[in-house]
């Protein structure tokens, strides 16, 4: 029997950092979902048609070395607003969460609309500023070119597009426990992470 970690949350939360943490403790399989819509995202700014290149979309599209970046995240969040966007992403991801290992899927709409059943719910969440600075800190690591005002810029109006779509909007799950990292370190909040996989999992 499969068992499904389901976690979602606005941007540099730390969703990715925590779902990676509790794949690795428990052996299950991460799926980090903004990377399909950044995916699609860059192929439309590549001059495709959105819809297309959701319907088929390749391991190799995933593999691109420019999906971190903030072009990527703003053209994600512009295609992630359409349904059949959204529609042609579903079955793979609904797929990968059966994985018998146990599977641990993060993005926006995973304890809403892609896996309402699983057995583990989180929303992360941090102040926006945090989150921002913690981006900021991350890009320039990456060696990008990118000012703190942008990427809070950049953060808010992704925040807003993510939370104001009719189709799957970013909210938090009433049955999702709410982690706020704002003041947590990253040990801390994956520590908090760990108990609540661990009592789901009976010990
Ligand atoms: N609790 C935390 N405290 C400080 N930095 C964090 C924390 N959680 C994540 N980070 C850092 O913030 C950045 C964004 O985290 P990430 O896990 O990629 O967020 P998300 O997947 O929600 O976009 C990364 O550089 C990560 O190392
Ligand atoms: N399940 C998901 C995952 C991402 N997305 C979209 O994809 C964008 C990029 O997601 P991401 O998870 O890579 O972004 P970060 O939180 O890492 O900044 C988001 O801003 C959303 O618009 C979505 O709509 N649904």
């Amino acid at each position: 029997m499969s068992f499904t970690v389901a976690i979602d949350g606005p941007a540099a939360s730390g969703k990715g950092t925590i779902s990676r943490a509790l794949a690795a403790r428990f052996g299950m399989r991460h799926l980090d979902t903004g990377l399909l819509y950044r995916a699609v995202g860059a192929r439309v700014d590549a001059g495709e048609e959105a819809i297309a290149a959701a319907r088929t979309l390749t391991p190799e599209d995933l593999a691109r070395d420019d999906l971190r970046g903030p072009a990527a995240a703003s053209a994600a969040s512009r295609v992630a607003v359409i349904p059949e966007v959204r529609a042609a992403l579903l079955d793979f991801q609904r797929s990968f969460a059966r994985a018998p290992e146990g599977a641990v899927l993060d993005g926006r709409d995973i304890c809403t609309v892609i896996c309402p059943d699983a057995e583990v719910k989180l929303y992360v969440t941090a102040a926006p500023e945090i989150r921002a600075e913690r981006r900021y800190a991350e890009l320039v690591a990456r060696g990008m070119d990118v000012t703190r005002e942008g990427v809070l810029k950049d953060v808010l109006a992704r925040d807003a597009r993510d939370m104001g779509r009719a189709d799957a909007p970013l909210v938090a799950a009433p049955d999702a426990t709410v982690l706020d990292t704002s003041e947590m370190g990253i040990e801390e909040a994956v520590a908090a992470a760990v108990d609540l996989v661990a009592r789901a999992r009976g010990g």
